[in-house]
């Protein structure tokens, strides 16, 4: 798989296994770094006038001076402005003695219209803040509008993070080794790589095997073999029942919307879990998607053991309260019947808000051992509701974030936003980037919510289906593109599903 992310630390240990197994030394990798980059920008800009290359201290400014090499050695006007010198015998310094260029300093940085720049001042090893020369050159090649190859990472986006540390590149083109890393993908940084080209620099799938990466970008590599294709004798409760709560007589909407998704993603059946004062305004609204009484926990039992039901989603417009929180728990631990499986629950919106004052009741009755597996899909806000400390750790990513509250919660964490992470209590994580900002519409994430139930629904396991959710959803919504609003959502997931329905057949 190439969908593996590397966090800074693992591509340094990668780094050593690949020099370990020889025959590349470092300086071998660095050469391939920056034959990589320079082919790239021989390719992208063969009009280029003038190419100016900067060069930090450590092995990006390493790789910053092989790619100078090459750019003169094949004729293109180059310049080079180093920002500090490489440490004595380092492999940097090696590339910087090799480089015929005679470097100038970074202070006196300046391009001319039509040129474009190399940004080889930091990488991995970005440790503090871009300041002083170096924030002054993010400048100028911001005001000259000059195009911008960045080597690995754009300087100043933590490959872990994807945070900004002082000021960044804004790249057209990031050419990075082996495997993406965190800061590619998280905001930010995402927005700052531009194109991401991945070069092979001699890492091979045997050397990242070794790593043991629980990190992903998130894609249909991670699950399409789990993805849910009924048998040719199926019948619609083989194909999993969901049952999605709603609101009260003004709030039914969300709930609908979530269990059109949950029907769409192809789940067989699909009961609307009513109040008995919105009885009526469901029943106005629905055709396929069955409705049934459920005022308090009696009712939820008798539905599960009559229908036999094999997912829920509790939340959207369901109301803050105790209510909500009776009915969580309640599912959480209910006392199932003989050969009754709940493949998995949903907690969104209301049924996350509900708990904001007592967490550890939601935490301790998920990590009960007969308890269901449970999905929770916070947005930002309902992030720092159930997970307040984590939320408030200024050291911690959002990958960071995201994995802490899963272990916390003992629960699937699908951390929302245009860089969802999808967290494991068993440390795996993926970040999605496929999403467009289409999505940000009142009810998507209700959608979203629905989408996953369905997934659990028809067996899949609860990483993989908020995975597989969260990617159909974002490409669903990207397809649609403008005008989208949260109804469009369900029969924008066709063309999706249709999609990986057959790459997942001719797969087998
Ligand atoms: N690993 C691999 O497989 C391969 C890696 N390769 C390449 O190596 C790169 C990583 O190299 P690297 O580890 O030397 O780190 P790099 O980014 O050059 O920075 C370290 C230097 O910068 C300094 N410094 C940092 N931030 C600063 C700031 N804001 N302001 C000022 N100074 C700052 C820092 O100083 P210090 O933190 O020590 O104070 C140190 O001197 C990687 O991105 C890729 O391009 C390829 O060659 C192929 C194979
Ligand atoms: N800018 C964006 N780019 C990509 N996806 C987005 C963006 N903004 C929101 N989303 C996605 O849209 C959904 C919104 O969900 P949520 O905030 O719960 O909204 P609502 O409660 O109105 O349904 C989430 O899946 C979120 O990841
Ligand atoms: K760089």
């Amino acid at each position: 798989m190439s969908n593996e992310l590397l966090s800074p630390a693992q591509m340094s240990e990668a780094d050593q296994l690949t020099i370990a197994a020889g025959p590349l030394d470092g300086y071998g990798l660095m050469q391939r770094a920056g034959e990589a980059v320079a082919t790239k920008v021989l390719k992208r800009y063969p009009a280029a006038t003038h190419v100016h290359v900067l060069c930090g201290p450590g092995n990006n400014g390493g790789d910053g001076y092989v790619v100078a090499r090459i750019l003169a050695g094949c004729g293109v006007g180059t310049t080079i402005w180093a920002s500090g010198t490489p440490r004595p015998e380092t492999d940097a310094a090696l590339a910087a003695k090799q480089c015929p260029l005679k470097p100038r300093p970074l202070s006196g940085f300046d391009a001319e219209a039509g040129s474009i720049v190399v940004d080889a001042l930091y990488g991995a090893g970005l440790s503090k803040p871009l300041s002083g020369d170096d924030a002054k050159a993010v400048d100028t090649a911001s005001a000259l509008r000059l195009p911008v190859i960045a080597v690995d990472l754009p300087s100043g986006v933590s490959g872990a993070s994807g945070e900004i540390l002082g000021r960044a590149f804004r790249a057209d083109i990031t050419v990075t080794f082996a495997r993406k890393k965190p800061g590619h993908l998280l905001l930010p940084g995402r927005e700052r790589c531009g194109e991401i080209v991945l070069a092979d620099i001699g890492i091979g799938d045997g050397i990242v095997a070794q790593l043991a990466v629980s990190t992903f970008e998130n894609g249909p590599d991670l699950w399409l073999r789990q993805f849910p294709v009924p048998a040719v004798d199926a019948h619609k409760y083989k194909r999993g029942h969901v049952g999605v709560f709603s609101g009260g007589p003004s709030a039914t909407g969300a709930a609908r919307l979530s269990a059109l998704a949950a029907a769409r993603s192809g789940a067989g059946a699909v009961t609307v879990l009513s109040p008995a004062n919105a009885m009526q305004v469901n029943a106005a609204h629905l055709t396929s998607i069955m409705l049934r009484k459920a005022d308090d926990s009696v009712d939820i039992d008798e539905f599960i053991g009559e229908r036999r039901p094999s997912a829920f989603v509790l939340g959207p417009g369901f109301g803050v309260g105790e209510r909500t929180r009776k009915f969580a728990l309640a599912l959480l631990s209910s006392a199932l019947p003989r050969d009754t499986r709940i493949d998995g629950l949903v907690f969104d919106a209301d049924a996350i808000t509900s708990f904001r004052e007592a967490p550890d009741v939601l935490f301790e009755a998920s990590r009960r051992s007969d308890a269901s597996a449970l999905v929770m899909t916070p947005h930002d806000g309902e992030f720092a509701r159930l997970f307040p400390g984590i939320a408030g750790d200024i050291a911690a990513s959002k990958l960071d974030k995201a994995r802490l509250a899963a272990v916390r919660a003992n629960a699937v964490i699908v951390y929302k936003g245009a860089d969802t992470v999808i967290a494991s209590p068993d440390g795996r994580a993926a970040i999605n980037a496929n999403g467009a900002p289409w999505l940000a519409t009142a009810g998507s994430g209700d959608v979203l919510s629905g989408l996953t139930a369905g997934l659990l629904a028809q067996g899949m396991p609860a990483f993989e289906a908020a995975c597989a959710a969260v990617w159909i959803h974002t490409e669903a919504g990207s397809l649609f593109g403008p005008g989208l609003i949260a109804e469009d959502l369900p029969l924008a997931l066709v063309p999706v599903l249709r999609d990986l329905v057959e790459a997942r057949t001719a797969a087998r």
